[in-house]
């Protein structure tokens, strides 16, 4: 399924056009609209002031609640556009976001009101494909969940460490997901919580870490080189703004280890191929395993912090000093776990259609 995503944060309305869509497939619209609400602005004090309803219309390729076939687009309105906020920004780029690359890349020409097409706003047409993606795979008996493993170093008990996940089990993800902050140790959310706030209130942001699994994957799916497993996800991850570093497995700690440590021993049972380990997070030359998918993104803290900082006059070509105005995340590792969910559902369906073909779902 391809998906291509349109619009502006301050424009009309954003969207995403869905392709290769299987027809036949009955969609649980309650269920895309859970989605939604998981990832939407302005529902508490750690979160944007904007507020949006994100309640998707769906123009085409559905039709009394089946998927026709035909290319799915839906369409979110944007409701609560502030752009006087960003009126400054044109001329005093701000640090660290994609003010100043925008301007080189579009000669001055792009939408800069709410960051135009570079907003984290962009990630709600993510979400509604990711749960088009996800109802898919659940046909197949595939899971994607997702659960905040750190933030600005306060750490949510892993998915491995955890004997639940270590049996299978999806319920610990399910659960997360209907927290206001998605962890496994709601202990260790209180202390994200306070963390946020305090950042918050001293004009500061934070960044964190998102750990995201798929269970139910068989073994066989995916392929080596570009295309592997690992080059889709992180291709539809980074669509997430924000996210600076991917890890799959044991990531970057494979550099710490010896062969003897790293490999994950295989057996047999009841006639299955096992691993007793998940070092390598469920792929290996770029197919999975059988093994839960196992990853995690790294998330920056929030550019638009309310402290004074440098940047330059871009008028005058100068040095200057900005305070950046607006509505803004503290933190935006919470709001992203869904959006990381479907940047990696939208990822296993192109591989498992690719296998299978358009229909095989
Ligand atoms: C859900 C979500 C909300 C975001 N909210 C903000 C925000 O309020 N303020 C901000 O400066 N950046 C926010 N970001 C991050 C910026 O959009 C991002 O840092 C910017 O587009 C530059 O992209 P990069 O960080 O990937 O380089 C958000 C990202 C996401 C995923
Ligand atoms: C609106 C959303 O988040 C926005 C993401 C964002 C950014 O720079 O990425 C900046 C802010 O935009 P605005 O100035 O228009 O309020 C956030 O509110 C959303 O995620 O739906």
């Amino acid at each position: 399924m391809k998906f291509s995503i349109f619009g502006e944060s301050h424009g009309p309305a954003i969207g995403v056009l869905l392709e290769d869509v299987p027809a036949g497939a009955a969609l649980n619209m309650e269920e895309i609209a859970f989605e939604m609400g998981r990832r939407a602005p302005g529902k508490n004090a750690l979160s944007t002031a904007r507020k949006e309803a994100d309640s998707p219309e769906v123009l085409s390729g559905v039709y009394n609640g089946f998927t026709t076939g035909a290319p799915l687009c839906a369409m979110i309105r944007n409701t609560d556009a502030r752009s006087g906020d960003y009126s400054l920004l044109k001329r005093f780029p701000r640090p660290g976001h994609a003010d100043y690359t925008a301007a080189a890349r579009y000669g001055g020409f792009a939408d800069m009101r709410g960051s135009g097409q570079f907003s984290g706003r962009l990630t709600a047409p993510l979400v509604f494909a990711g749960a088009v993606a996800k109802q898919l795979l659940a046909r197949r008996g595939i899971f994607v969940g997702a659960h905040i493993c750190s933030i600005n170093g306060i750490k949510d008990t892993c998915l491995e460490d955890s004997p639940l996940f270590r049996s299978g089990g999806e319920s610990l993800l399910r659960a997360a997901a209907h927290r206001e902050l998605p962890v496994l140790d709601e202990g260790a959310g209180e202390r994200m919580r306070e963390a946020i706030a305090e950042a918050k209130r001293n004009g500061d942001s934070l960044g964190g870490v998102i750990e995201c699994a798929a269970t139910g994957l068989e073994a066989g799916i995916g392929e080596p080189g570009a295309d592997s497993l690992e080059s889709l996800i992180s291709r539809n991850c980074f669509a997430v703004p924000g996210v600076k570093g991917i890890e799959f497995g044991a990531g970057f700690a494979f550099a710490e280890m010896r062969g003897s440590e790293a490999n994950d021993p295989m057996e047999m049972k009841e006639g299955r191929v096992v691993m007793r380990s998940n070092n390598n997070g469920g792929i290996s030359g770029g197919i999975s395993t059988g093994a839960p998918l196992l990853f995690r993104a790294a998330l920056r803290p929030t550019s638009s912090i309310a402290r004074e900082q440098d940047t330059v006059d871009m008028e005058r070509r100068a040095d200057a000093k900005l305070v950046v105005p607006g509505r803004h995340d503290p933190c935006i590792v919470h709001r992203a776990v869904p959006a990381i969910e479907a940047a990696a559902a939208l990822a296993l369906l192109e591989a498992v259609q690719k296998l299978y073909g358009i229909r095989c779902i």
